[in-house]
């Protein structure tokens, strides 16, 4: 496991936490890595509990600091995993589109979420490894019906490896957490500290962003 503690000059205007689960071997900590580093190395190894890394975003000229909790997918890791639901902003479930079995998971991923996550938690689905579409067992069409039918705000299909839709998954769910205004910096209270706001959270319907959902 490793920490992050951002250095005291390094102001932003938001601060997302987002969460990311799904079986092991889905392909998280490849999506992780290619979001922060922009690599992708086939050297696997199985996280151990939670990683965690940081990326800065410029979002319509606000700084805006994304934490991903890269979680392991491993049974014997789970009880560790779900202490970090709770203060998440946003989880993304990952499957694999070459696995069916990971892609029957997602309604167990989103149980927990439901479970120990905080009531406006905002989720989004995404299908990885499509650079091996010939060996794809699970249709677009199919995770967004799962994605609808659980009021998931979003599905993307990714490539970790050939950099497919990895930005494009972070930027969607920070831009919909900071239009939603779910998260306020406050910048004369204490470093980093931040509140929820009160209202729910209603998923929008999004067609023209190809996720089809909400
Ligand atoms: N072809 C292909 N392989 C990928 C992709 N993303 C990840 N992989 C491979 O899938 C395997 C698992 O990747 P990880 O990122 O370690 O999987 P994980 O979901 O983090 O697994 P846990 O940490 O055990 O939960 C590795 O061998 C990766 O090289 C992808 O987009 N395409
Ligand atoms: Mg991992």
């Amino acid at each position: 496991m490793s920490g992050i503690s951002p250095p005291e000059d390094d102001p932003f205007d938001f601060l997302f936490k987002i969460i990311l689960i799904g079986d092991s071997n889905v392909g998280k900590t490849c999506v992780v890595q290619r979001f922060q580093s922009g690599v992708f190395s086939d050297k696997h190894q199985n996280t151990i509990g939670v990683d965690f890394s940081v990326r800065s975003l410029n979002i319509e000229g606000k700084k805006v600091k994304v934490q991903v909790w890269d979680t392991a997918g491993q049974e014997r890791f789970r009880t560790i995993t779900q202490s970090y639901y709770r203060s998440a902003h946003g989880a993304i479930i990952a499957y694999d589109i070459t696995r069916r079995q990971t892609f029957e998971s997602v309604p167990h991923w989103i149980h927990e979420v439901e479970r120990y996550g905080a009531a406006n938690l905002m989720v989004m689905l995404i299908g990885n490894k499509t650079d091996l579409a010939e060996n794809r067992q699970i249709l677009f069409e199919e995770a967004c019906t799962l994605a609808e039918k659980f009021g998931l705000l979003a599905v993307l299909e990714t490539s970790a490896k050939e950099s497919r839709n990895i930005d494009e998954v972070f930027l969607l769910m920070t831009k919909e957490l900071i239009a939603r205004n779910t998260l306020h910096f406050h910048k004369d209270g204490p470093r980093n500290s931040f509140a929820l706001d009160s209202r729910p959270i209603v998923a929008a319907k999004e067609p023209e962003k190809n996720c089809l959902c909400g």
